[in-house]
């Protein structure tokens, strides 16, 4: 019963424990991503997480019932010779202090294990999904030969982890074999200790107490520790709840803003600009002038350093980021698609994609001039799209993209519209699939398009970190000295040469 009840409840732990984990990955602000590669975070979920496991279900389960031997044993003793028992329990000072400096070098060791099992992720990680370029090099020896030498310096880790291990249980073999106690629970410490996850482990600690001494059960364990998650996910979600009657009013207010890993260059500084509800602003600018950093900040991918940044005139900080999220649709350059079927990537917009009907995909596929071209494929709404998409044309990505953003529904869109040219056909579709999308919200559209431009209610033209010009379209092109009218022109000339270069 304690191995079934141990081996369930850790496994639980485990389950709950990966699930904290990626949600809690999911949460984090995007600079967060630049920073970390994504072969170690999967390392994280998979890796770490199972070491927590063992040390659980092994050793918690193993050291509660050496606890209880350890226990009774030691009472058995005192009944029968009070100062034996004295004399005997003296080893136990030194076998702790050996226990406390193992328990240092183990954890020391461990760490460098699973960072060095995260690097090796990550390089296999890197690899497997770039492996046209790999291919193309000619490069599957010389990865394989560097994977092979990250494998062994965990190699050579391990080694060192068990000549450690075999010592410490060899002294304490010999010297004490009830220190086994000492030894698990040393051991549940510090590996669950890597996990950084201190609430876990204070609740794993307190109600490991609580069980030993039968005020606690498994089962209440357990629960408790599904308690503490909650708890947890409460706190993160019970953020401000505006009204749900959304005007969608945007407003940037004196904003100042650097990228976290690039603070020394700064993106924004005191940058206005009022977006009024149910209206388009195109937003226009030379290339790295900030265009995508403003629908960044927008969507709390990043926060402003000064200044505030308002819908409805609630400061975006202060509301919850998953109801504001839930607002806002986007439609970037480059959509990306999920690879499974075309169903599952329109139904994705939707606040609940379970419950979309069959009728509101195909509806939302009509709307953004998609439901032919779908049709068309043999199986239809049921082709799975391959990797970000990969088994789909540029124009298809985008109009999918679109009806994904009509079956959400926002009050407000924010659209980066494509500088790739599309074929002409696919052009216009995709144009007037964004023009219905656009109807009845509030826009902001980084624009590279005329037509897009002209159907603007203004135009922002964003230049030396703020906002260098703004007002509407035809009045802006008609300021000669102006740089919008400078801007255009240079663009109207690209896309001549661009179509010339086609022909
Ligand atoms: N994640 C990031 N970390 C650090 N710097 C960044 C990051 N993203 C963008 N930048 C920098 O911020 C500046 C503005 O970039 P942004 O993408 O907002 O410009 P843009 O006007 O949208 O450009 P484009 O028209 O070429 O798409 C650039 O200098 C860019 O190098």
């Amino acid at each position: 019963a304690r191995v079934y009840f141990m081996q369930i409840s850790g496994q639980k732990i485990v389950r709950n424990l990966r699930a904290s984990v990626f949600s809690s990955i999911l949460k984090q602000e995007v600079a967060f991503f630049d920073r970390t590669r994504t072969g170690e975070l999967i390392n994280r979920l998979s890796a770490d997480t199972t070491v927590v496991g063992h040390s659980i279900t092994d050793n918690l389960s193993d050291g509660l019932r050496a606890v209880g031997q350890a226990a009774a044993g030691v009472s058995m003793m005192f009944y029968v010779s009070p100062s034996l028992a004295c004399f005997v329990l003296l080893i136990v000072p030194p076998m702790a202090g050996l226990a406390i400096v193992y328990g240092k070098y183990l954890r020391s060791i461990s760490k460098r294990t699973q960072d060095a099992l995260a690097q090796t992720t990550q390089l296999a990680e890197e690899r497997i999904s770039n492996m046209r370029t790999v291919r193309a090099f000619g490069k599957e020896m010389s990865e394989v030969n560097k994977y092979t030498a990250r494998t062994d310096e965990v190699f050579s880790l391990a080694k060192k982890e068990a000549a450690l291990r075999a010592g410490f249980f060899g002294v304490v073999a010999v010297m004490m074999p009830d220190v086994v106690v000492i030894r698990k629970l040393c051991v549940l410490v510090f590996q669950t200790g890597l996990s950084g996850n201190l609430m876990i482990l204070s609740v794993l600690y307190k109600g490991g107490l609580l069980m030993a001494s039968q005020h606690m059960t498994v089962g209440e364990l357990s629960s408790f520790l599904m308690y503490t998650f909650w708890v947890g996910i409460s706190i993160a979600e019970g953020l401000v709840l505006p009204s749900d009657q959304l005007k969608g009013q945007l407003e940037f207010y004196d904003v100042s803003f650097a990228y976290p890993t690039r603070k020394e260059a700064p993106i924004f500084q005191n940058l206005s600009l009022l977006v009024p509800a149910g209206t388009i602003m195109a937003v226009v600018g030379p290339s790295g002038s900030g265009k995508s950093s403003l629908v960044s900040l927008l969507l709390r991918l990043y926060d402003a350093d000064t200044g505030i940044i308002t819908i409805d005139g609630h400061d975006i900080r202060d509301l919850n980021p998953y109801w504001l999220r839930s607002h806002i649709g986007t439609v970037s350059q480059e959509p990306v698609l999920f690879s499974c079927s075309i169903r599952d990537n329109i139904a994705y917009g939707a606040a609940d994609p379970d419950t979309v009907t069959t009728e509101d995909i195909y509806k939302a596929a009509k709307v953004a001039n998609a439901f032919d071209f779908i049709q068309d494929f043999p199986s239809g709404f049921d082709t799975v799209v391959g990797e970000k998409g990969v088994l789909l044309s540029g124009g298809q990505k985008q109009r999918i993209a679109i009806a994904r953003a009509l079956l959400k529904n926002p009050k407000i869109l924010l659209l980066d519209e494509a500088t790739s040219a599309l074929d002409a056909e696919n052009e216009s579709l995709v144009q007037e699939a964004l023009e219905r999308l656009m109807e009845g919200r509030t826009v902001m559209v980084i624009a590279h398009r005329l037509s897009t431009i002209q159907n603007a209610n203004a135009v922002a033209v964003l230049d030396q970190r703020c906002i260098a010009e703004c007002g509407q379209p035809a009045e802006l092109l008609g300021n000669k000295q102006g740089l919008f009218r400078k801007l255009m022109e240079k663009q109207t000339f690209l896309q001549e040469a661009h179509k010339q270069a086609l022909r």
